[in-house]
C-alpha cells in the first residue's frame, strides 16, 4: 500500500520532465495536416497509426516515436485486458493505464485528474480501519446471505461470534489474497511505469530531436516560401509585363493583319496591274517586231528617198536660178502691166463719171406709196439711166441730153449704180483707179449731189459695220494691202495722211483740235511755181503705217467735222471734205521711185438756193458752196477747151486740187442722186452737170517719177 503513493506521486510529480505532449502532437499533427484525409481515421487503430508514421516519414516530417504508437498499442491492449477482470481491479488498472496513457498524450490535467483519483483511492483504502472493511464486508456477505433465504447462510446471530470471526477471517484471507495480487500488480505496474518513463524520455528525445528537425524544416519552408513569393512575386510580374508584351503584339498583331490584308489587296490589284502589263507588254512586243520591220522598211524607203532628196535638191538649185530669171522677168512684166494698166485709164478717159441713186429708205417708202420702187427714174443699162418726168418740156430742149419724145430723159456715164448695188461693188469698179496712187500717179476721188443725196454714204460709209464700209476706208485698206504684195517686187512705200474740211471758203485742219488749231492760217501754196502741186501751209500730216491708224485719223476727223441742220437733210454737212494720203515708193530691185497722191473729197451739197430756204449764215454758205461747186464746173470746163486760164483759184477747192484735176491726174466724179420724186430738180441739175463732165477729155495722165 505504501507504494502506491509514492508512484502516484511520481507520476503526479513527472509532467514536468516532460516536453509537453500537446505541442509534441501539435507538431505531428501539423505536420500530418498536410494530409488531412490520413487525420481523420487517425484514431482508428495501429495500423493506421503506423500508416500516419510512414506518411510523415514520406512527407519529411519528424518520424513518430515508437514508443508513442506502441504504449497507445498497449494501453488498447490493456483496456481490452481489464475489460475481462473484475470491476473492482478494473478500476485501479484503468486509472494507472489511464495515467500512463494522458501522460503520452500529453494532457497534463488529466494526468492530474488521474493521479488525483489513485491518490484518492490510496487514501480512501489507508484511511479504512482493517476491522471496519471486514466488518462491513462480512455483513455484506451475512445480508447477502440471508437476502437469498435458502440458498445462502443464514445471518449469524449476535451471539455467534466465533462464526462471525470465521467468517472475518475468511473475508480476511480474501482480502489478503487481493491485496498481494494488487501489490504484485503494483510491482508489475511499476515496472511498466518505468519502462514507460523510459520510453517517455526516448521518445521526448526523439520529440526534442523532431522538433529540431521541424524548427529547421519550418525555417527552410518559410525560406523557402519566402522565395516562393517572391519568385511568385517576379513570376506575376514577369506574368504582367508578359501579358502587357502580348498586348502589345496582340494590338501589333492586329495592326500588321491588317496592313497585311491592305497589302494582300494591293497584290491583288498590282497582280491584276501586272498581268494588264504583261498583256500590254506581250502587245507591245508584237507591236514592237511589227514596228521593227516597219522601221527597216522604212529605212529602205528613207534610203530611197534620201536619193530621191538630192535629186530633188539638185532639181530645185536648177529651178532657183530659173526662178530668179522668172522673178527679174515678172518685175519687167508688172512695169509693163502698169504702163498697160494707165494706157487702158487713159483711154477710159482721165476724168470719168460714175453715177450713183441711193434707194428710198425709212419714211420716204412709207411717203411713196408703201413701195421702195422709184417711178421717176428707169435704169436703161450699167452706164444708162432715163430720168421720166410727165409735162416737163424743158427736158428735150437741154442740151447734150438724149430725149425720146416721150419727156423722158437719158443720161449715160462712164457706170450707173442702181439703189441695190453695194458698197463692196461700187469700190470694186475704182479699186484699180486708186491703185494708180501706189503707181505714181495723183487721183482724185470726189462726191457731187445735192444734200441728202448719199455723198457720205458712198464715201465714208457707216464705220460701224464692215459691209457697209465707204471708199475712203475700203481704199485705205485696199492700198496697205497692195503695198504689201509690191514688198515682194521690192516696193516699199512712204505713207502720209492729211485730213481738212473747206467751210465757207475757210481752211480747217480735221486733225487738230480748234483750240489747237486757233491761231493757224491754212492757205494753199503752191510747191513750185512750175508745177500744179499745191500745199496746205500749217497743216498736219501724219506718217501712217497700217490701217487701223488711218481708221482712227478719220474717226478723229469725223467728229471735227462741222455738221448743219437744214431743212434738205438733218445730217447734212455743209463743208467740203479732203481726205489726202501721199504715196512715196521706191523699188530696191529696179531702182524706181514714185510719189502718188490719193484726194478723196466729199463735197458739200448742191442744192439750189430757192429751194434749201437757207437765210442768213445758211444763206452764206449755200452760196459760198455753190460757188466752189460751179467754179468747179468752170475749172473743169476750162480743163476741156484747154483754155489757156484755167481757174483754180477761184475757190478754195479747185485751188487745192489743182495737182489732181490738171493734165497729170486720174479723176473720178461719183454723182448721187435721191430718189426722191420732189428733188427731181436738183437731180436733173447733178446729172447735167455730171454730163457736162464726162464728155470733158483733160488730158494724158503723167506718171510722177520722183527723181
Ligand atoms: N446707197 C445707199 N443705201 C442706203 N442708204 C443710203 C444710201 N445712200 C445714202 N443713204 C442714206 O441716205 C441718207 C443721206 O445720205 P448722206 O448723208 O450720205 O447724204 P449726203 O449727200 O452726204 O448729204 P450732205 O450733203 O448733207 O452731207 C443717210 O441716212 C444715208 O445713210
Amino acid at each position: 500500500m505504501s507504494k502506491l503513493p509514492s508512484s502516484a506521486s511520481r507520476h503526479l510529480h513527472q509532467p514536468s520532465r516532460l516536453r509537453p505532449p500537446g505541442s509534441a502532437m501539435k507538431r505531428l499533427g501539423s505536420d500530418s495536416a498536410i494530409t488531412s484525409p490520413q487525420k481523420k481515421t487517425r484514431h482508428s487503430g495501429d495500423a493506421e497509426d503506423t500508416g500516419a508514421m510512414a506518411r510523415s516519414q514520406r512527407l519529411g516530417g519528424p518520424r513518430a516515436a515508437p514508443g508513442l504508437s506502441r504504449s497507445v498499442s498497449m494501453a488498447n491492449l490493456n483496456s481490452a485486458a481489464t475489460r475481462n477482470r473484475p470491476l473492482a481491479k478494473r478500476g485501479v488498472a484503468q486509472s494507472r493505464l489511464g495515467a500512463s496513457t494522458l501522460n503520452l498524450t500529453g494532457r497534463p490535467s488529466n494526468i492530474t485528474a488521474a493521479s488525483a483519483t489513485l491518490a484518492r483511492q490510496a487514501t480512501g483504502a489507508a484511511s479504512r480501519r482493517p476491522g471496519a472493511n471486514i466488518t462491513n464486508r462480512v455483513n455484506s456477505v451475512q445480508e447477502a446471505d440471508g437476502g437469498d433465504g435458502a440458498k445462502g447462510k443464514r445471518k449469524r446471530a449476535p451471539w455467534d461470534l466465533k462464526g462471525r470471526l470465521q467468517d472475518m477471517e475468511q473475508v480476511l484471507k480474501s482480502t489478503t489474497v487481493e491485496r498481494e495480487g494488487l501489490v504484485a500488480k503494483f510491482s508489475d505496474y511499476d515496472s511498466r511505469i518505468q519502462m514507460l518513463e523510459q520510453e517517455k524520455q526516448h521518445l521526448n528525445q526523439n520529440l526534442q530531436q523532431s522538433h529540431t528537425t521541424s524548427q529547421a524544416n519550418q525555417e527552410q519552408i518559410d525560406s523557402l516560401s519566402a522565395k516562393l513569393n517572391d519568385e511568385m512575386r517576379q513570376r506575376k510580374s514577369e506574368r504582367e509585363r508578359l501579358e502587357m508584351n502580348i498586348e502589345e503584339l496582340e494590338s501589333k498583331k492586329s495592326a500588321l493583319e491588317r496592313k497585311i490584308k491592305l497589302l494582300e489587296a494591293d497584290l491583288a490589284a498590282k497582280e491584276d496591274e501586272l498581268a494588264g502589263l504583261k498583256s500590254t507588254v506581250s502587245n507591245l512586243t508584237r507591236a514592237s517586231s511589227g514596228l521593227e520591220a516597219q522601221l527597216s522598211s522604212t529605212k529602205m524607203l528613207l534610203d530611197d528617198r534620201s536619193r530621191r532628196v538630192e535629186e530633188l535638191e539638185a532639181q530645185t538649185a536648177r529651178q532657183a536660178t530659173t526662178i530668179t530669171t522668172m522673178e527679174s522677168k515678172l518685175v519687167e512684166g508688172e512695169t509693163c502691166r502698169r504702163k498697160l494698166h494707165n494706157q487702158v485709164l487713159e483711154l477710159k478717159g482721165n476724168i470719168r463719171v460714175f453715177c450713183r441713186v441711193r434707194p428710198l429708205i425709212g419714211e420716204e417708202i412709207k411717203n411713196n406709196g408703201d413701195t421702195d420702187v422709184i417711178h421717176h427714174i428707169s435704169f436703161i443699162d450699167e452706164r444708162t439711166l432715163e430720168l421720166c418726168k410727165g409735162g416737163d418740156g424743158n427736158s428735150s430742149t437741154m442740151s447734150g441730153l438724149k430725149g425720146r419724145g416721150n419727156g423722158n430723159l437719158e443720161f449715160s456715164y462712164d457706170k450707173v449704180f442702181t439703189p441695190c448695188s453695194t458698197q463692196a461693188e461700187v469700190f470694186e469698179e475704182i479699186s484699180q483707179l486708186v491703185q494708180s496712187a501706189l503707181d505714181g500717179y495723183n487721183v482724185c476721188v470726189f462726191a457731187y449731189g445735192q444734200t441728202g443725196s448719199g455723198k457720205t454714204f458712198t464715201m465714208e460709209g457707216c464705220p460701224d459695220s464692215d459691209e457697209l464700209e465707204g471708199v475712203i476706208t475700203r481704199t485705205v485698206r485696199n492700198i496697205f494691202t497692195s503695198m504689201k504684195e509690191l514688198e515682194e517686187k521690192g516696193w516699199t512705200y512712204k505713207v502720209e495722211a492729211s485730213f481738212l474740211e473747206i467751210y465757207n471758203e475757210t481752211i480747217r485742219d480735221l486733225l487738230v483740235s480748234s483750240k489747237d488749231a486757233k491761231n493757224l492760217v491754212y492757205d494753199v501754196k503752191l510747191v513750185d511755181n512750175k508745177k500744179n502741186d499745191t500745199y496746205v501751209t500749217n497743216l498736219k500730216v501724219v506718217p501712217v503705217t497700217d490701217e487701223t491708224q488711218v481708221h482712227h485719223l478719220l474717226r478723229m476727223a469725223q467728229q471735227q467735222r462741222a455738221v448743219a441742220a437744214t431743212n434738205m437733210n438733218e445730217r447734212s454737212s455743209r463743208s467740203h471734205s479732203v481726205f489726202r494720203l501721199k504715196l512715196v515708193g521706191e523699188n530696191s530691185k529696179t531702182s524706181e521711185a514714185c510719189e502718188g497722191t490719193l484726194n478723196l473729197v466729199d463735197l458739200a451739197g448742191s442744192e439750189r438756193l430757192k429751194e434749201s430756204g437757207s437765210e442768213g449764215a445758211r444763206l452764206t454758205e449755200t452760196q459760198n458752196i455753190n460757188r466752189s461747186l460751179s467754179n468747179l464746173g468752170n475749172v473743169i470746163m476750162a480743163l476741156a477747151q484747154k483754155q489757156s486760164h484755167v481757174p483754180y483759184r477761184n475757190s478754195k477747192l479747185t485751188h487745192l486740187l489743182q495737182s489732181s484735176l490738171g493734165g497729170n491726174s486720174k479723176t473720178l466724179m461719183f454723182v448721187n442722186v435721191s430718189p426722191l420724186d420732189a428733188c427731181f430738180g436738183e437731180t436733173l441739175n447733178s446729172l447735167r452737170f455730171a454730163t457736162k463732165v464726162n464728155q470733158c477729155h483733160i488730158g494724158t495722165a503723167i506718171k510722177q517719177v520722183k527723181k
